[in-house]
């Protein structure tokens, strides 16, 4: 039994002890964070147990840091001046790595700690103990600074992928895929209220486009701040890079190079779908993408019709999908399943299967 202290107890700090509950039951969950998420946390059977002060956790054998990344920061300072068990393992969550491994590399380099940088590649634009859910890094990577087998082992029931990442190349690739589209969202979203101030019907015509790139423009402002606060140079180039980008399309259209310009979108479709998110980025199962109308009792009907056939996972691929066609994803063990499931579905129903 190992004692594991979270620290931030959130969405990625809930989903974690989760987690690490389904292969390891054995181990005690320890929670810190504000007296009400605590207390609801322990209610929830989310933790075992809470401590109201950072103190006296000499007995701790793994911390997990899961608070915004300016406290996490604060925290490492804190830990460094407390009594600890003799290599205790102490990991973060934090969406930036750089700065966080630059604080625990000074803090901890005269004590016996093992601090490893983390990264979980998967969360929502919810926040907070009630959005946590065991399945949140079902087959994401998790970003590692460096192998560890008794951190890894004991998140091994998160059923993420592990990948080691320096912390310099984790915040420049993280730049550009997570933190500038958090930016993009949230200007777009505020263009067109803008706009909307002279076109009132902006804000009804918004459909399934605006949607999907914008979702994440509901995510916490606490949290973003504090990320892009701590990642501001590869971010600052990706909005460089990304404002060159736009004045290109705009000359092709001013042109009216219509070549050029089909030539754009067929360059973006093809790189998306040579993606792993295109793919549902789970190399070791078969995945069948159905698209469903949006119809009451739809989903009952598809897994009415594989019921002889082993299905691994089932995921909707859209959060608000009522007023549109929802991507349903179901993971089968073989390709063999896959191609009877694609089979069924195509004979006994008009849904495309991607
Ligand atoms: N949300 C995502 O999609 C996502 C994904 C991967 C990693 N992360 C990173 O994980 C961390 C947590 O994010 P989250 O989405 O769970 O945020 P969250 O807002 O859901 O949870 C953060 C928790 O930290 C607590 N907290 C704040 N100050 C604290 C303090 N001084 N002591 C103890 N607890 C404190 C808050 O009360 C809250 O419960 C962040 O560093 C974030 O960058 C977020
Ligand atoms: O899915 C979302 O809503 C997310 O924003 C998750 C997301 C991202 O994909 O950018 C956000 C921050 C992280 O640090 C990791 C993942």
């Amino acid at each position: 039994m190992k004692k594991i202290l979270i620290i931030g107890l959130g969405l990625i700090g809930g989903s974690i002890a989760l987690g690490i509950k389904r292969n390891h039951p054995e181990h005690q969950i320890i929670g810190h964070d504000k007296k009400e998420v605590q207390k609801l946390a322990k209610s929830l059977g989310i933790i075992d147990e809470t401590i109201p002060r950072l103190e006296q956790i000499q007995e701790i054998d793994v911390i997990i840091l899961a608070a915004p990344i300016n406290v996490t920061l604060e925290i490492l300072g804190q830990l460094s001046q407390l009594e600890l068990k003799k290599d205790v393992i102490i990991t973060d969550t934090g969406s930036t790595k750089s700065q966080v491994m630059e604080k625990a590399i000074k803090v901890f380099h005269d004590k016996n700690v093992k601090f490893i940088g983390g990264h979980p590649m998967a969360g929502s634009h919810k926040s907070g103990i009630l959005a946590s859910d065991v399945n949140l890094f079902e087959n994401a990577y998790y970003v590692l600074t460096e192998e560890n087998s008794e951190l890894q082992g004991i998140l091994s029931g998160l059923h993420a992928k592990f990948i080691i990442l320096n912390p310099e190349e984790h915040d420049k690739i993280t730049g550009q895929v997570s933190h500038f589209p958090h930016i993009l969202a949230s200007s777009l979203v505020q263009q067109s209220d803008d706009y909307s101030k002279e076109h009132p019907l902006v804000k009804n015509l918004a459909a399934g486009g605006f949607r999907d790139m914008t979702r994440i423009a509901e995510a916490d402002s606490t949290m973003w701040t504090a990320v892009l606060l701590s990642n501001p140079e590869p971010i600052l180039n990706r909005i460089k890079d990304f404002k060159a980008q736009l004045d290109e399309i705009s000359e092709k259209i001013s042109l009216k190079d219509e070549k050029a310009i089909k030539s754009f979108f067929d360059t973006g479709k093809k790189i998306r779908q040579g993606m792993e998110i295109h793919k549902g980025a789970i190399p070791n199962f078969y995945d069948l993408f159905i698209s469903v109308p949006d119809e009451k009792g739809v989903i009952l009907r598809v897994l009415a019709l594989l019921q002889d056939i082993s299905i691994t996972n089932i995921k909707i691929n859209e959060e608000n999908r009522e007023d549109i066609h929802g991507q349903l994803q179901i993971s089968f063990k073989t390709e063999k399943d896959l191609v009877r499931a694609r089979e069924i579905i195509e004979f006994a129903t008009d849904f495309k299967v991607a």
